[in-house]
């Protein structure tokens, strides 16, 4: 049986899923790995247990499913991104943990960079706004804080990679040093109208160019596997971020097309075709996969907590046992009588871009229980969903037909609905819930000819179920309105 092997390295787990040529899923294998808070704000991964647990997932979903590597068309990557690592060309160590893109070390340096009047270069080029998010100030910082790194990076002993790039170099045993485009686009290094590695964005960096991978399109042969790891050699057949990835696996291959994937945050993505169009929202303007060399954009509204809200009604408040819990609980009341929660635990992204933002649960009364709590904090992650999407009609001028959606939160049909309802936009749900997998493997199969085209991987994509808005307008418009407040009344609350 011939399949491709996804492999899905996501911020708390690694993943490798197989998919049959029908689009299928074969088997899936997961494991979850360490993440390391040395600071407040600060975030890490272990870049040797990343690549094991990565490595262990594909090993076993082989064995689980009979298979062996002659079974495997290709590979496909799809990955965290941003996340930061540099390692030694010659011994293949990381020189530090990985930075991991929820990381707030660099804000104060990103403040200076901004108050500097930088702010404009960067949009122009990167279509990002300048942030500790991505990972041009992340490299700065482990060049300046590992002891000699940066002489050590100037003599071209030194390789940086977002997590894509690690993998490729441990699959290939050091003989790859690249990155899909996709990923590069969110380094904030990359001109993305050329995709070249920017000269004068490298100087106001720091950052030398011999660090960095060679960057090439998501859907591209890369090399093959090392046969000490699988027994026979694996071609690798392309690489994309995961929220790209899960664009392309939704198939919002047309201008105008949207999905939403709801998962320890939410990010929405839509495609706005061959021009990288910047915003004037302050979304983010990224480079999307495609299926050949073409070009393809899309706009990003990233909000930073969005099914982890779940997770603290249920390890912080302790009123749920369980994720799934929280919609039973918020089902038990109509609505949340007027209490609101804005999830702005980690400031807050895509509008409003406050990294001084905090977490405000306002409007109860005597009369309020957690399952009015519990429903606002559903409500809470679909009012942040609304504010992205007005911003990208806004910028676009495209009035979104449907949203497509995935990710584990997506799986909550009070969630979808409230959604739909505050919106005014139908949302779909589609039967292969993995988009971020399905993507990866797509690029790979059809680099591999596996796949044939587009049109081929556009039949498997299938709705399971679609969401109409029901709320009468003026009532959400009210319940907008309403959050919109809270949500002011959350914004510049620390200081640092
Ligand atoms: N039924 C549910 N309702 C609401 N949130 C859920 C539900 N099931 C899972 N979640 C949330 O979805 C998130 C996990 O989704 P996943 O797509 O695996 O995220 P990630 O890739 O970011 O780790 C968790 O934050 C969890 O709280
Ligand atoms: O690993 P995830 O699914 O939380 O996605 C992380 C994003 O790529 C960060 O930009």
């Amino acid at each position: 049986m011939k399949t491709i092997l996804a492999l899905d390295q996501g911020t708390t787990s690694s993943r490798a899923i197989l998919f049959a040529h029908d689009g299928s899923i074969v088997g899936v294998s997961q494991r979850e790995f360490e993440q390391y808070y040395p600071q407040p704000g600060w975030v890490e991964h272990d870049a040797n247990e990343i690549w094991q647990s990565q490595l262990e997932v594909s090993r076993e979903v082989l064995q689980q499913n009979n298979l062996s590597a002659a079974d495997v068309h290709a590979i496909g990557i799809t990955n965290q991104r941003e996340t930061t690592l540099v390692w030694d060309r010659k011994t293949g160590e990381p020189i530090h943990h990985a930075i991991v893109w929820q990381d707030r070390r660099t804000a104060g340096e990103c403040d200076k960079i901004r108050e500097a009047g930088h702010a404009d270069l960067v949009q122009r080029k990167t279509g990002l706004v300048i942030d500790a998010y991505f990972c041009a100030t992340k490299i700065r910082w482990l060049l300046d804080n590992v002891p000699g790194a940066r002489e050590r990076a100037e003599a071209g002993e030194l390789a940086f990679g977002t997590i894509d790039s690690w993998l490729f170099w441990k699959l290939t045993n050091g003989r790859v040093h690249a990155t899909d485009v996709t990923n590069a686009s969110r380094t904030m290094l990359l001109d993305i109208a050329s995709c070249q590695w920017d000269d004068e964005l490298l100087e106001l960096f720091g950052i030398p160019k011999s660090l960095l991978p060679e960057v090439c399109p998501s859907s591209h042969l890369y090399g093959e596997t090392d046969p000490s790891l699988f027994g026979t050699p694996i071609a690798l057949g392309g690489a994309a971020g995961d929220q790209q990835s899960a664009l392309f696996g939704q198939n919002c291959t047309q201008p105008g097309m949207a999905k939403n994937t709801y998962g320890t945050g939410c990010f929405m993505l839509m495609n706005i075709g061959d021009e990288p169009a910047p915003s004037k929202s302050r979304l983010l303007t990224t480079v999307a996969c495609s299926s050949g060399d073409k070009r393809e954009y899309a706009y990003e509204g990233s909000i930073f907590i969005a099914g982890a809200i779940v997770q603290w009604l249920r390890d912080g408040l302790g009123i749920i046992n369980s994720s799934e819990e929280v919609e039973a609980l918020a089902a038990s009341v109509p609505d949340s009588e007027g209490v609101y929660l804005v999830p702005a635990f980690a400031g807050l992204g895509a509008p409003h871009w406050d990294s001084y933002a905090r977490g405000t649960l306002i409007g109860m009364t005597r009369g309020t229980t957690k399952a009015h709590i519990a429903r606002a904090a559903l409500e809470g992650i679909a009012f942040q969903v609304a504010d992205v999407l007005d911003a990208m009609k806004k910028d676009s001028g495209v009035c979104i037909e449907e949203l497509r959606v995935d990710g584990g939160a997506a799986a909550n049909d009070l969630l979808m609905q409230f959604q739909a309802d505050i919106i005014g936009v139908k949302v779909v749900r589609p039967k292969i819930i993995e988009t971020t997998a399905a993507g990866a493997a797509y690029v790979a199969g059809l680099s591999s000819g596996f796949w044939k085209g587009n049109e081929e991987i556009a039949k498997i994509w299938q709705t399971d179920r679609v969401f109409m808005p029901q709320m009468p307008k003026a009532e959400a418009k009210r319940r907008r309105a309403r959050w919109a407040e809270a949500l002011e009344r959350s914004k510049n609350w620390v200081s640092e």
